[in-house]
This record gives structure tokens, C-alpha cells and sequence, in this order.
């Protein structure tokens, strides 16, 4: 370990493969440079005394965990098998792209629990970006390789870990061929509007890092594993807050007496819901041209912390994010009740927007991987199970907190986006359910719960990190770093 972690701090790259034998590669033969934005906005943030090249040398590749003949052998009466041609039980294979973040973490366990067989790629990013803006989780978060291990000593279940970017095709591309993925669930996008309204690198930050990242998995798709099933998390935030219904992905529209179902219109209103936009056109076209099959899961707003599988151990414990760069609005409003600061609804209040728990998160996924698209189809299912108003969520959390003994107040912050905030709301969202999902919806016990959370941690919470400090309107060229 001594011998890799000194190899880790210099400038080599490795790739521990499944014969056990470390292979090195120089950074500069193999990496596509960090891109720009990063070079550009680095030396204004502070880092903690965080050494960013040794972060950055995040841009080796890891593979961890080899499944063993063993495990291969054993039967699997769960969702994840499958038989194969010749008889025999397999496991289908899941490479979830962003398994260490918020959703992905969740989803990666949910799978490997139900018996399919998992890798996780990521580059940790995440993680690196609570570093640079000075923010955390609430909760106290393990290093990716002691959550792999310690869910491998709970269940005796491997996750493999291919840590790299997938914007470096390189990288994305051994990773494919290394574990032939039946599904790739992809989640590895910077996913905060506020962060991609930082400044302009972080803009072009967001923008390549999905668009890219994503024409890369389709190219991966196409090249190495042309069955492979493509779930891409998307957003309902693509379709913004028409004065119509939202319908799940397409519309039929009569124009002239002429009759055709297209694309529903998209009206993203921030550069990280436009990224997802343009995630979804090039998916749309590469499944008409290449005949990929994905699909779009438009994710509303996910709030909770625990599932079955996260809540096995204190190492398996998920991140939450309070913070107003990362927090989203639910889970937010219940740490800010949890240690007395008023419940922050930005403007009139009336944004109305699909809600889930991150329980349904991973039931999601878990029924788009068991009921895949067809070859060439793109399918787009809204992945939410309730609509509030940010009004109604703070209303809920005070009766909640109340009931706890908390005193929950709420005042109304200027509003730091360009967003209506009065608007028609409604959309469809039948697709999952016709499927089987089985939602958990919003309740007092999960109110309860999620608060008594919040206030078991609430030693941790930095006040500093409520308030919005990401302004639409003065986003600017200039570097700047979030202060606290
Ligand atoms: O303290 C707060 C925080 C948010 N809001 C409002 O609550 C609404 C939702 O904001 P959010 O920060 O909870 O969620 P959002 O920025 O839309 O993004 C989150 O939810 C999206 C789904 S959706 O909103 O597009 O349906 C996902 O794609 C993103 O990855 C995830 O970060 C917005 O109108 C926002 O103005 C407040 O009033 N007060």
C-alpha cells in the first residue's frame, strides 16, 4: 500500500488489472488535459490545504475487487439474473457511472444487493469540489475503496471500481471492455444548476464535462457493447415550466391540418439543465443512427438519506448535501429546521417541481434495467412521484419540526435564479408506475426522520453555507470562489 500511495502522489498513472500486475503510464501519454476551466478557476479557490495535483492524479485508473470464480458460480434467484444461451445462471452487469456521488452510491448497492453484478466508475470529483468551495456533507462520508470494503465484508458481494474520467475515452473505453456491461446507468454529470452558474468556467466546466462525458458512454456503447442498455439520468428540469402539461418525453402536436408526436419542447433554465438537453439530443440521434438503446430517466428533485442498503453500516452512510450550491431544496429545509435557521424559500415561493425519494431513486433503475428499451429506441420516462411548491415543502417542515419541538421559521430570500415563481404545474409521470414502481411518498414519518437525522448531525452543519451566494443574473467571466 506504502508503494502505491507514494506512486499515486507523483505523476504516474495505474491500472492494477484483474491478473494482479500494476501497469504505469506517464499522466501526459494518457490524458486529455483537465479542462480548462479547472486550470483557469483553480488558483482562486481555496483549498484547504488540499494538494490539487495530487487530486488531480485522480486521472489514473484503479480496478479493484475481481469477481471471483466463486461468486460466479453461485445462483441468483433475484432480479439480477439472467440465463444465458448456453443455460447457465449469469449475473447481468451494471457499470454505474458516477457510483460514488448522492445517487449513484445509493443505486450501486441497491443493484449489487439484488444480485446484479457491479462496477462503479468515477473520478471523485465530487468530492473535489466540496474541497474547493469549502463545503461538506452532514454527514460524515467513507473514502469510495473502505464503502466497497466494508460492503464486501457486510454481504460478501464485489463491487469492482474503475476510478478515471470518462470524458478521457481512453480510460472509459478499458473500462468497457474490462467488464462488458449489460446496463450502463449513467449518473457521472456535475448535477448542480447554482455550481454551473458559478462563473463562466464552471459553465463550460458543466457543459463539456456532461455533453462529453455522455457522447462518450455512446460511443463506448457503439464500439464495444452495441446490446449494452444505456439509463441516463436526466432531468425534469429539460422541460421547465411550460403553461401546458408535461408528457413524458414527446407530444403529439396536429400543426396544418398534419399530425406527428416529436420531442416535448425543452426550456432548461440553467447551464447544467441545458447540458442535460443536449445529452438527451445526442442520445435521441445516436439510437435513431446507430440503433442504441436508452433510456432518459427526467429525475425530479431527489430529498431522503438512507435505504435498505446505506443504512447497513456507518461506512455505507450516504452524503447530504445542505449547502446552497449542492443542498436541494428539501433536504436543505430540514437541516436548516434542525438548527434553527429560518427555512430559505427563494421569492413568492410558488416553483413547483416533481419530488422523490431517493428510495424510488433506486427503484427507478433498478425496473429501467430489468425492463430495457429496444434496440434504437429512446425512451424517456419522468422520474418523480409528487409535486410541491417550495411554499408547501417549508409549510410541511414546520409541522414537522414543530411536532419535534423545533421552533421552524421561514423567510423569503430574494431570488438568486431567473425561474417563474407562480406557474402552471402538471406532469405525467405513469410510465415507472406502469412498471411496477411503488412509490414512498412524502410522509410525517419520513419528515421525522429525515429531521431527527438532520439534528443527530447538526454539530456539523456550517452556518455559512445556507444562504445562497450564486447569482443567474451576475454570473461573470471572472474565476470566483463561492465564500462562505
Ligand atoms: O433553499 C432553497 C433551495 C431551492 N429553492 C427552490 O426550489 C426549487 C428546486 O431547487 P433545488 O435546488 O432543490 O433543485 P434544482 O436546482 O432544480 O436541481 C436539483 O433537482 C433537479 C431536478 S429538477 O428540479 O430539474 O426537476 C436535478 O436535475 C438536479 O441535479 C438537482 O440538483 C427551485 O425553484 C429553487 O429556486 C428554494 O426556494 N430554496
Amino acid at each position: 500500500m506504502a508503494i502505491i500511495a507514494h506512486l499515486l502522489s507523483t505523476t504516474c498513472s495505474l491500472d492494477v488489472s484483474s491478473s494482479n500486475k500494476l501497469h504505469f503510464k506517464s499522466i501526459n501519454q494518457c490524458s486529455t488535459p483537465i479542462p480548462t476551466s479547472f486550470n483557469m478557476g483553480i488558483s482562486f479557490l481555496s483549498l484547504k490545504n488540499l494538494s490539487l495535483q495530487s487530486k488531480r492524479s485522480a486521472k489514473y485508473v484503479i480496478r479493484t475487487s475481481v469477481v471471483s470464480m466463486s461468486q460466479k458460480a453461485k445462483t441468483h434467484n433475484d432480479s439480477g439474473s439472467q440465463q444465458t444461451a448456453d443455460g447457465d445462471s449469469s449475473r447481468k452487469k451494471v457499470m454505474v457511472i458516477g457510483g460514488d456521488g448522492y445517487c449513484g452510491w445509493a443505486t450501486a448497492l441497491h443493484l449489487s444487493n439484488k444480485g446484479y453484478e457491479v462496477a462503479i466508475v468515477d473520478n471523485l470529483i465530487r468530492r473535489l469540489f466540496d474541497d474547493q468551495l469549502g463545503l461538506d456533507s452532514l454527514t460524515p462520508i467513507s473514502s469510495i475503496h473502505n464503502r466497497t470494503r466494508r460492503w464486501k465484508s457486510l454481504t460478501g458481494k464485489d463491487i469492482q471500481l474503475f476510478v478515471g474520467d470518462i470524458c478521457e475515452f481512453d480510460f472509459l473505453a478499458e473500462a468497457f471492455k474490462s467488464f462488458q456491461p449489460d446496463a450502463v446507468v449513467h449518473f457521472g454529470e456535475q448535477r448542480s444548476a447554482p455550481y454551473s452558474m458559478i462563473d463562466r468556467s464552471r459553465a463550460v466546466y458543466t457543459q463539456h464535462n456532461n455533453v462529453i462525458g455522455t457522447l462518450n458512454v455512446l460511443f463506448a456503447i457503439k464500439e464495444f457493447r452495441e446490446e449494452c442498455h444505456l439509463v441516463k439520468l436526466g432531468t425534469m428540469g429539460e422541460y421547465g415550466t411550460p403553461n401546458i402539461d408535461i408528457e413524458e418525453g414527446y407530444i403529439t402536436i396536429t400543426h396544418n391540418g398534419r399530425t406527428d408526436t416529436l420531442p416535448y419542447p425543452k426550456q432548461a433554465s440553467s447551464f447544467y439543465h441545458l447540458s442535460k438537453v443536449h445529452d438527451s439530443h445526442n442520445i435521441a440521434f445516436t439510437c435513431k443512427a446507430w440503433g442504441i438503446r436508452a433510456t432518459d430517466l427526467n429525475q425530479g428533485v431527489v430529498y431522503g438519506v438512507r435505504t435498505d442498503e446505506t443504512a447497513m453500516h456507518e461506512e455505507l452512510v450516504n452524503r447530504l448535501d445542505y449547502d446552497a450550491v449542492f443542498g436541494t431544496a428539501l433536504n436543505r429545509f430540514c437541516v436548516q429546521a434542525a438548527v434553527g435557521h429560518p427555512l430559505t424559500v427563494y421569492g413568492k415561493g410558488g416553483q413547483t417541481r416533481g419530488y422523490l425519494d431517493i428510495r424510488d431513486t433506486v427503484q427507478c433503475v433498478e425496473i429501467a434495467i430489468a425492463n430495457p428499451a429496444q434496440p434504437g429506441e429512446f425512451r424517456v420516462f419522468n422520474q418523480f412521484t409528487e409535486q410541491f411548491s417550495v411554499n408547501t415543502l417549508a409549510a410541511l417542515v414546520t409541522k414537522a419540526g414543530e411536532k419535534l419541538g423545533l421552533e421552524v421559521k421561514t423567510i423569503s430570500v430574494p431570488n438568486p435564479r431567473v425561474e417563474a415563481e407562480e406557474h402552471y404545474y402538471n406532469a405525467k409521470h405513469t410510465k415507472l408506475i406502469e412498471l411496477g414502481l411503488q412509490p414512498h411518498l412524502l410522509s410525517d414519518s419520513l419528515l421525522d426522520s429525515l429531521l431527527n437525522f438532520a439534528v443527530h448531525f447538526k454539530d456539523r452543519v456550517d452556518a455559512k453555507q445556507i444562504m445562497p451566494s450564486v447569482s443567474w443574473k451576475k454570473i461573470g467571466v471572472k474565476p470566483r470562489t463561492v465564500a462562505a
